[in-house]
């Protein structure tokens, strides 16, 4: 009797156990599984969880009702930084008009638009808690020291204006265009875009800084995801420690005669590195026009048009 007995708990131990292990391999082997894979592989999966538990964000990875009623009850403002010097302001017209289709729409949102020809910006209605202040900086030769200088800029605004303006804060570049919705589930304390060209890359063919005489200076083997300087965003805290950061990275990169590779971005790239991001855009949130058709996003939410450098740029 007591034999049968333990040759019955035997079995029943190896059905358990058997089907334990079938269950495991099973959920190793699985697409499901390996999507929820960081990038061991080299940066190559497209994720939608940071091996540090950020989300990143994808079409399909939220319910916009009810992110926006989450939100909405907060009653929070959403500064946003535009620049458009020289040239740049053709790309106006088309950034805010979008915009106001498509970018925080039922929010308060307060752009600020830095510009060395106040009398360029376009005239364009703007909807419902949705206001443009216009701020004439001045002029400069190299395309390369605007977009640094965006740091800069962006910093003293949180630091000496924004505290009881804003909650959040956006940085966007202007060449670009919104062509479909940007809200609410792109709020987070830190919040870092993954660039447009190198979101399919392995690490070690992202455009990092390679030069360790540069504050930028990622070495190889290192790195999470190859960021855009053309979006980012979060808190006013947080964004404001990061333009800090950046700015004086720049600026001891300055006095060393070094620049970085991508400018800002480089420099951008370090501080991710090294303070993660607590939220992550997909390309989806800065696609590029010149590949529109391309099928790897199901969805185009804000995109880089096509410019020609030479005849947009002060300096080439
Ligand atoms: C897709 C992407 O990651 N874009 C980045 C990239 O190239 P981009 O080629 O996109 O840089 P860009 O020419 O758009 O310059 C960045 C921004 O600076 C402003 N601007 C620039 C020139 C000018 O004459 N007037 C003017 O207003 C404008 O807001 C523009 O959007 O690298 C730049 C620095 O290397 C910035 O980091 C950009 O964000
Ligand atoms: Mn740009």
């Amino acid at each position: 009797m007591r034999l049968r007995q333990s040759v019955h708990f035997f079995l029943l131990g190896m059905f358990v156990g058997l089907s334990l292990s079938g269950l495991i391999l099973l959920s190793y082997t699985s697409s499901w599984f390996r999507n929820q894979q960081t990038d061991e592989l080299g940066g190559t999966d497209i994720v939608s969880m940071t091996p540090w538990l950020a989300p990143v964000v994808w079409e399909g990875t939220f319910d916009s009702i009810l992110i926006d009623s989450i939100f909405k009850q907060q009653n929070i403002t959403i500064a946003t930084t535009v620049f458009a010097l020289g040239k740049y302001t053709r790309f106006l017209k088309d950034f805010l008009e979008s915009a106001e289709e498509h970018y925080f729409v039922g929010f308060r949102v307060h752009y600020y638009l830095f510009t060395d020809q106040p009398e360029a910006v376009p005239e364009v209605k703007m909807g419902e808690n949705h206001h443009l202040t216009v701020r004439r900086v001045p002029s400069l030769d190299r395309w390369q020291d605007i977009s640094m200088g965006r740091m800069e800029i962006i910093e003293k605004l949180i630091k000496n204006e924004l505290a009881n303006e804003a909650d959040y804060i956006f940085c966007l570049d202007v060449d670009a265009k919104f062509y479909g919705r940007w809200g609410a589930e792109s709020l987070d304390r830190l919040v870092g875009v993954i660039h447009p060209w190198f979101f399919d890359y392995p690490r070690d063919q992202f455009s990092y800084e390679r030069r360790p005489e540069s504050q930028a200076f990622i070495p190889a083997g290192e790195g999470d995801y190859y960021y855009t300087a053309a979006a980012f965003g979060g808190s006013l805290a947080d964004v404001h420690h990061l333009t800090k950061t950046c700015w004086e990275q720049l600026n001891i990169d300055i006095a060393n005669s070094i620049e970085a590779i991508w400018h800002e971005e480089s420099h951008l790239n370090k501080y991710f590195l090294y303070t993660k991001p607590s939220k992550l855009l997909s390309p989806e949130y800065l696609w590029r026009d010149i590949s529109i058709s391309a099928d790897q996003v199901k969805i185009i939410r804000f995109s880089h048009v096509a410019k020609n450098y030479a005849e947009v740029r002060p300096n080439f």
